[in-house]
């Protein structure tokens, strides 16, 4: 779909690279020419994927960095290690913890593990990265995968969609803040993109799988490829006058959800034959 060398030169770094989408996205980006950092809690996870990808041709070699995005420290050690070399050019904020619960039986410890990641985390990335590039006077480019939900809110995944919401909140606020120094901030909310992660903690009963993946217009889930794809180009100099917006990837599923008739595709052809005008 691009040209070979659309991402030649960038260098970018993908929190919770190891796995799933951002694995994905990962790849197409180094296919494309990037040198990609990926990083995450467990570090076999991401130094088997760095050296199965990297096995595969001489696109430029992915690297890895162990770091729990929940630690402020830590993070700024990354960051730091990550400059040491030159600076970073994008940042993709991909990491996250999500599960379902009923709410009123959540424990702080619950609320906590789910904010730690996703709001804190994201934003101890983007302040770190966005510090150095305002201080270097250098170019950026944030894009932080959410999830329809940041705006509608969701039952059952309340912490999730508080920290989503909290994400959204930061990519627009940061957007007009960090635009006149030349730092764009976008977002990719996808609908359902069949991942491990996201499968095992947000499936409750393994026949219930097929409706998530159905419960929208096109009837069927998202391909990694699709996602990829929409990534590249917003990180990519092609999307360069983007700033502050939000991608919704997810087949129609949230308008879906939203028009008041939408159900209505439940009626059969008699049902609609038997409401038309009777010819006089
Ligand atoms: C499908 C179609 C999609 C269709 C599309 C749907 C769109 C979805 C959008 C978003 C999707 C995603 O983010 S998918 C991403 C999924 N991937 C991940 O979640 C990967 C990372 N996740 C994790 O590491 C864990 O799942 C997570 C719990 C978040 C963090 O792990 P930690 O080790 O920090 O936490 P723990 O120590 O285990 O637990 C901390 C507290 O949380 C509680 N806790 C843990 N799991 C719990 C649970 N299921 N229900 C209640 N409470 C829970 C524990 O009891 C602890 O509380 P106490 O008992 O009080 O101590
Ligand atoms: N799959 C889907 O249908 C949808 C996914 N999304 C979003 O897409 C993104 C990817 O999700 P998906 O690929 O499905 O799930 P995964 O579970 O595969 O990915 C989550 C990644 O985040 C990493 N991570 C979690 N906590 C931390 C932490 N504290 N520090 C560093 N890294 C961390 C995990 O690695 P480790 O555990 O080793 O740290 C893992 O690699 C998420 O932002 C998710 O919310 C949004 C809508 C739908």
């Amino acid at each position: 779909m691009y040209k070979d060398d659309l991402l030649a030169g960038k260098k970018v770094l993908v929190t919770g690279g190891g796995t799933g989408l951002g694995r994905s996205m990962a790849e197409h980006f180094r296919r494309l020419g990037a040198a990609v950092v990926i990083c995450g809690r467990r570090q076999d996870v991401l130094a088997q994927t760095c050296e199965e990808v990297n096995a595969r041709d001489d696109a430029p070699e992915m690297t890895w960095k162990g770091c729990d995005i929940r630690d402020a420290q830590a993070v700024h050690d990354m960051v730091e290690a990550i400059w040491s070399d030159g600076p970073l050019d994008v940042l993709v904020n991909n990491a996250a913890g999500n599960f379902i619960s009923r709410s009123h039986e959540l424990s702080s410890r619950a609320v906590d593990a789910v904010l730690g990641i996703v709001l804190h985390g994201t934003s101890y990335v983007t302040l770190a990265c966005g510090k150095r590039w305002l201080a270097g006077e250098h170019a950026g480019n944030v894009l932080s995968i959410v999830t329809s939900y940041a705006w509608t809110g969701s039952a059952y995944v309340l912490p999730s969609a508080m920290a989503k919401a909290g994400v959204l909140a930061m990519t627009r606020s940061l957007a007009v803040e960090w635009g006149p120094h030349g730092i764009r901030l976008n977002a990719i909310a996808p609908g359902p993109f069949p991942t491990k992660g996201a499968w095992e903690r947000l499936v409750p009963r393994p026949e219930l799988a097929e409706r998530f993946e159905q419960k929208n217009p096109l009837r069927r889930a998202g391909r990694h490829e699709e996602l990829t794809n929409l990534a590249c180009y917003l990180i990519s100099d092609q999307s360069g006058y983007v700033n502050g917006e939000v991608v919704t990837i997810d087949g129609g599923e949230w308008l879906q959800g939203a028009g008041q008739f939408n159900f209505l595709s439940e009626m059969t052809d008699g049902d609609w034959e038997a409401i038309k005008p009777k010819k006089k």
